[in-house]
């Protein structure tokens, strides 16, 4: 919902700030679009069954626009917080804490508002290595509520202190501010607590909601579920906890985790199900790639330099290039893994989210409808992938420098036989206006010789070249490449055609770079954070709607469907390798070369 006219005609925007701005220089005062919105009328009614009135920010509790002014939130430009939780602070208490008088919810609710942020799966593998090392980091930073409480909830047995231990291993301080980090590691373990319990168990949730109504101690509850769990326990959890865990007067949302189904048909059904006990604004399709720095600077980059823009079409774009490796295979989730295959794994959400902010018209507005109608649009102007646009791979065994490292079929855990791709490689193409034959080029892979996910946008060459002469025979070496870095090593990097210094005129190609750990030292934050809050918040903008969804696997289902019905075989690839060789000709039938595997650093022709 936009928050437009709430903008033009309700927002004193000379507001004094609720506490006193941090001297970053780059601090700006901006409008959070989720600070203060009209109420998503269905998301209110589903958890509330209360009148529905204007909220002031989903974190603090429902006050009535027409009698309080909405908070501006100081957001340093990076996004790091200006004041220590600014958002959350104890101005806030006093504005929560006043009663309404009007019957708003919010009225006789004692001492403000309060998060509880539930974990479901507490005891794996992704809640252990990203979840509560980033719920401690956004706490470290001062981006939490003041009255939050952390609950895990699995089948495992364990006690309070029992997860305390169990998290605390995996939390690390900021490296660039590990004063006190001790005492808050402390502060933010003596916050979390457990209870164990089936998923499909309305009893176990029913006994997290007591102990959440006794953290939550009469402040207005608002709850959000984390679903760190196999897929094919989500719907069991939605029932369960939102029949007898919802928050009865706050808002009660759900983070789920990818696979959303395997296709076209699954996911179609698992997102019936869930909207069976949940409205759509209470559900956040997570895809963490969304979260990360460089994503987020995509639109940036794009929408706020003008040197971009007029370039970003099929007049001076030559090809886009997805390109996602990583230098371990599947180590542990091979069970996993099998089911789903790297198309699924990564290119039918990451890469495709990627490519969709890619290539997406300028937006109304940043407002979250504004930006996922656009990227909407773009997934459905794509062509459904054809088998002969793909190219799949496997990773066999390999041995180097005296160390042997196995094959994806060496995993005890992976079916015998299994042609389950861990390397793909596809073409793509958006038939509209602005990219019609433009190819976009994916390539991802598990168990290569690097680690790294990038964009590479490679230019046209220059009509009638004045130096083609210095360039040699082959011009399409000399023309620009635009790569962002999504990691490691985060980076923007532009490749321009250069004279090198001296008397004569040779030429070579240089890299005009923004390397963030040279431009902004500081830590960039992991995207489970950013994501994390933004739940929080009510953002949806990173999150992924029903219908962009249902768009992506229009794209990729037939494929998949094709591939799993010919049980076609994947080239193998030695482990640590750079992948199959038919990645270069699926390149070539397109007239592209991929952007890896040159070197990046400056070269001569
Ligand atoms: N791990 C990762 O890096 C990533 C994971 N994801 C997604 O996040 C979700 C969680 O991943 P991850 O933490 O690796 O998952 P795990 O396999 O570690 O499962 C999480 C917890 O769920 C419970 N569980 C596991 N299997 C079953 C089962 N068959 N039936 C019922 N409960 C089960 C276990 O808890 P208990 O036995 O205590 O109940 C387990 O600790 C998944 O949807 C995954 O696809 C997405 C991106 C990356
Ligand atoms: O979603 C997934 O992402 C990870 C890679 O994430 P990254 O942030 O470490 O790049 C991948 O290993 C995993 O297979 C996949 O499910």
């Amino acid at each position: 919902m936009s928050i437009r006219p709430f903008l033009t005609t309700h927002i004193p925007i000379n507001l004094p700030p609720l506490r006193p701005f941090h001297t970053d220089r780059m601090a700006a005062l901006t409008f959070h679009p989720a600070a203060c919105f009209f109420p998503r009328p269905r998301e209110a009614a589903a958890t509330t069954k209360q009148p529905l009135h204007h909220y002031c920010s989903p974190l603090r509790t429902l006050v009535p626009r027409t009698t309080r002014p909405c908070l501006l939130r100081a957001r340093s430009s990076n996004g790091l917080p200006q004041t220590g939780g600014a958002s959350f602070g104890s101005s806030n208490e006093v504005l929560d804490g006043t009663p309404t008088g009007d019957g708003a919810p919010g009225q006789g609710q004692r001492g403000g508002s309060t998060v509880s942020i539930t974990v479901v799966g507490a005891s794996g593998d992704l809640a252990k290595k990203k979840i509560f090392p980033a719920l401690f980091a956004l706490f470290y930073e001062g981006w939490l509520p003041e009255h939050f409480t952390v609950f895990g909830y699995a089948r495992s047995e364990m006690n309070d202190q029992e997860l305390r231990n169990m998290i605390s291993m995996t939390l690390t301080c900021r490296i660039d501010k590990s004063e006190n980090c001790g005492d808050k590691m402390e502060q933010f373990l003596k916050r979390c607590f457990y209870q164990s319990g089936q998923y499909n168990s309305e009893e176990g949730f029913a006994e997290l909601d007591r102990k959440l109504k006794e953290k939550e101690a009469g402040r207005l509850p608002n709850r959000l579920f984390y679903l760190s769990i196999p897929p094919n326990i989500f719907v069991d959890v939605v029932r369960s906890a939102s029949r007898t865990a919802s928050s009865s007067s706050g808002w009660t949302r759900f983070i789920v985790e990818k696979p959303f189904g395997r296709d076209s048909e699954s996911s179609g059904e698992l997102t019936r199900s869930l909207k069976k006990y949940l409205v759509e604004e209470q559900i956040f399709r997570i895809d963490h790639y969304l979260g990360k720095e460089l994503v987020e600077n995509l639109s940036v980059l794009r929408f706020s330099n003008l040197v971009f823009e007029p370039l970003w079409s099929r007049n001076y774009i030559r090809n886009v290039q997805l390109i996602f490796s990583e230098d371990f295979g599947t180590e542990g989730r091979g069970g996993y893994f099998d089911n789903y295959g790297i198309i699924r794994d990564i290119m039918q959400n990451h890469l495709l989210q990627i490519l969709a902010l890619f290539a997406m018209e300028t937006p109304v507005s940043l407002d979250a409808e504004d930006i996922r109608n656009e990227k909407v649009k773009v997934l459905r102007s794509m062509r459904q992938l054809k088998l002969e646009d793909v190219v799949v791979g496997q990773y066999k065994g390999h041995s180097k420098g005296g160390k042997s490292y196995p094959g994806y079929a060496d995993d005890p855990t992976v079916p015998k036989g299994s042609v389950t791709p861990t390397f793909a490689a596809a073409a793509l193409f958006i038939d509209n206006a602005r990219w019609d034959g433009v190819p976009f080029l994916m390539k991802a892979g598990k168990a290569l010789h690097t680690r790294r996910a990038e964009i590479r946008v490679q230019f046209r060459r220059v009509p009638g070249n004045l130096y083609r002469r210095n360039i040699g025979a082959d011009l399409d070496k000399a023309t620009n490449e635009l790569v962002l870095r999504v990691q490691p090593d985060e980076a923007i990097y532009l490749k321009v055609n250069n004279k090198v210094p001296g008397l004569g005129m040779r030429l070579d190609r240089s890299n005009l770079n923004l390397l963030y750990s040279e431009r902004y030292r500081r830590e960039i934050p992991d995207a489970y954070e950013r994501l994390l809050l933004d739940a929080m918040e009510g953002e949806r903008r990173l999150f992924i709607r029903s219908d962009e969804l249902d768009a992506a696997w229009a794209i990729f289902t037939p494929a998949l469907r094709e591939l799993e019905d010919r049980k076609v075989a994947p080239e193998l690839y030695p482990y640590g390798s750079r992948g199959p060789v038919g990645a270069h000709y699926l390149a070539a039938n397109y007239n592209v070369r991929w952007g890896d595997i040159t070197s990046d650093d400056d070269g001569a022709f």
